[in-house]
């Protein structure tokens, strides 16, 4: 049977990368989605911006919110102090089978809870599920139209503390035109465009950032 992107993805990061080595295969899958098959993680020049972003917080609590094959999981992960809690979550079980095997292999498996759903249906349970009070940062990075909506109910829901920092990939490419109209407007954020280029290619991207006033 066919095999699918992200399985040759994994297939990969399985050849490549050692295990345990976190940034071998964050390097593994640049390699094979440069010069391979292009697949929409977040990157190296994007991740760059994405590390500098949670070094500089050293959370407690993080939510990811589309895990895809665990790129992003695993830079963030790498940089997590030892009790933090970082929650991922996937609606497509493909993906987050794939997702789990990489995030096994980079060795990080300890400090990642990958949850399978629908972040409009698990946003409202985490609370009580996961024992988070809220959220230090959150990384937007699942279905475009979803990031305004997911954004409201984080609020809703208390998830939001004064200084948790929102970040967002993609702004401009695919684009989420309803989110950054909210955000930049918002009394309640302050937010700063991270200027970047969509993953693997010289198209425009970028990140927002954005800190929630309370
Ligand atoms: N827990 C959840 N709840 C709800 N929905 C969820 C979910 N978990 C996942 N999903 C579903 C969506 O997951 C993937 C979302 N990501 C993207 O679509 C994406 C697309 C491009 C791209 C594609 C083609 C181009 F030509 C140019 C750019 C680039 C990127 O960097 C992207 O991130
Ligand atoms: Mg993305």
């Amino acid at each position: 049977t066919q095999s699918t992107r992200p399985q040759r993805l994994l297939s990969a990061v399985q050849k490549n990368a050692t295990r345990g080595d976190p940034c071998s295969v964050v390097r593994a899958i640049d390699d094979f989605c440069r010069h391979k098959e292009w697949a929409m993680n977040v990157g190296d020049e994007k991740g760059c911006i994405l590390d500098s972003v949670v070094s500089e917080m050293n959370p407690a609590a993080v939510l990811e919110l589309g895990t895809y094959c665990g790129y992003s999981t695993v830079r963030i992960a790498r940089l997590l102090p030892p009790d933090a809690k970082f929650i991922t979550l996937e609606f497509n079980p493909g993906f987050a089978a794939i997702a789990r095997q990489v995030i096994a292999w980079a060795g990080l498996e300890e400090k990642v809870q990958l949850v399978e759903g629908a972040s409009g249906d698990w946003i409202p349970k985490i609370k009580e599920q996961f024992g988070i009070k809220t959220f230090d940062l959150v990384f937007l990075d699942h279905w475009k139209d979803r990031y305004l909506p997911d954004t409201k109910l984080m609020e809703e829901c208390g998830l939001l503390r004064k200084g948790s920092v929102l970040l967002a990939d993609n702004v401009i490419c695919p684009g989420t035109p309803d989110y950054l109209e909210y955000i930049r407007s918002s009394p309640k954020y302050e937010s700063r465009y991270f200027k970047s280029h969509l993953e693997y290619t010289k198209v425009e991207d970028g990140l927002e950032k954005s800190i929630f006033l309370g």
